[in-house]
């Protein structure tokens, strides 16, 4: 598998970036962080837009940096696509001119996606001929990105590409940003502030804090951490990958994961469709015994593995484990107190509410 390597140090008045990063060269990987946590700044490093002193910057075996060798791969020379908060589209020329743009910069061999392919991914077929000025906001974003990826990168850096649209226009462009999760296999490197795109999109993350890396690892066990109080916040929560298993009465679907069943309001995808979902600690309460008079329909048994404070005072975080699958549960700290909640326990977990991310 290949691997995206980068250690960057830069100093600037009252900021200083120290990071040593080793990331998949695959899958969807989000740079995640308050504002100010230096993202935008390890994504133009990686870019060679910024230069770090002494710095390293790899992909495979391609070195982009490697200052004690005296390598300094212009950001041009990268191959790399890159898409700002604003997509930076040419107004001069029609959608397909911008996308052309982005393929003539490698030679006809070399491309590793069609025009039309990648104008289909993105919804962009019946829009080839407008200028930009006569696009959405966020069909704008989609030609932006389109036109990155014509440019055949190996590795394609987004940073915050939604965060200049609304919450309606972010809904619109994300499932195209999963098709091109699943679609091409292109490795990326997301960055982002909000949790929940992050849940929805990456499937490895890194938590910047201050210039520093705080946690890295795959979405799924860094999103059930209970050691990282404050990154996550009132959107604490897990992810589960799962299945669609049945339709069943009641207008209610069967997902199945690793560890067990959950159900939802009915769904529209085939059966066998892999859903991710997302489910809030906030949502999650907890009993020592199977409630029998409830209307939660998702009661599940757990076993406790950690538990551990909030950035909140008097709640508690308590991570759990399904299976394989781990959870959280934000409860008030008297509750963990008084039903003896410890690591080791066997607990009933009632999910309120399950949110379907597909
Ligand atoms: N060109 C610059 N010159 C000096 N300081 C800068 C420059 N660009 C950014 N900074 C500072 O470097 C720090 C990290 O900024 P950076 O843009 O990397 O953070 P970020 O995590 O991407 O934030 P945001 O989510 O707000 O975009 C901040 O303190 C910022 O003020």
């Amino acid at each position: 598998m290949s691997t995206i390597r980068a250690r960057l140090n830069i100093e600037r008045d009252g900021f200083s970036l120290a990071v040593d990063l080793a990331l998949p060269g695959q899958g969807v990987t989000a740079l995640f962080g308050h504002s100010g946590a230096g993202k935008t700044t390890v994504l133009r490093a990686i870019a060679g837009l910024e230069r770090a002193p002494g710095g390293f910057v790899a992909f495979d075996d391609d070195t982009w940096q490697d200052e004690a060798r005296g390598v300094f791969v212009p950001p041009h020379c990268r191959a790399l696509g890159y898409v700002f908060q604003e997509a930076s589209l040419f107004p001069h020329l029609s959608v397909r001119a911008n996308l052309e743009f982005g393929q003539k910069r490698v030679p006809a061999r070399e491309r590793r996606f069609d025009l039309a392919q990648v104008a289909e991914l993105f919804g962009l077929s019946e829009l080839l001929a407008r200028r930009p000025q006569h696009l959405s906001g966020g069909e704008r974003q989609r030609a932006a990105i389109a036109r990155a990826l014509l440019a055949s990168p190996r590795l394609l850096l987004m940073d915050e590409p939604l965060a200049s649209l609304d919450l309606q226009r972010k809904r619109e462009i994300l499932p195209y940003l999963e098709r091109m999760h699943d679609a091409l296999s292109i490795p990326i490197i997301y960055v982002s502030h909000s949790a929940d795109e992050v849940a929805r999109l990456a499937d490895h993350i890194v938590l910047l804090q201050a210039g520093r890396v705080a946690a890295s690892g795959t979405l799924t066990e860094t999103l059930a951490r209970t050691d990282l109080p404050g990154a996550f916040g009132d959107d604490a929560g897990v992810v589960f990958e799962t299945v669609l298993a049945a339709h069943e009465e009641d207008e209610l679907s069967r997902l199945t994961f690793d560890g067990g069943s959950l159900y939802v309001a009915r769904r529209r995808e085939a059966l066998g469709s892999r859903l991710r979902c997302r489910i809030h600690a906030r949502d999650v309460s907890l009993a020592l015994e199977r409630p029998r008079a409830t209307s939660i329909v998702n009661v599940l048994p757990a076993l406790v593995t950690a538990t551990a404070a909030t950035d909140t005072p008097g709640h508690a975080l308590v991570q759990m484990r399904i299976g394989s699958a781990p959870l959280l549960a934000r409860i008030t700290e008297r509750s963990r107190r008084e039903l003896g909640i410890v690591a080791g326990m066997q607990v009933w977990a009632q999910v309120k509410g399950v949110a379907l991310l597909n």
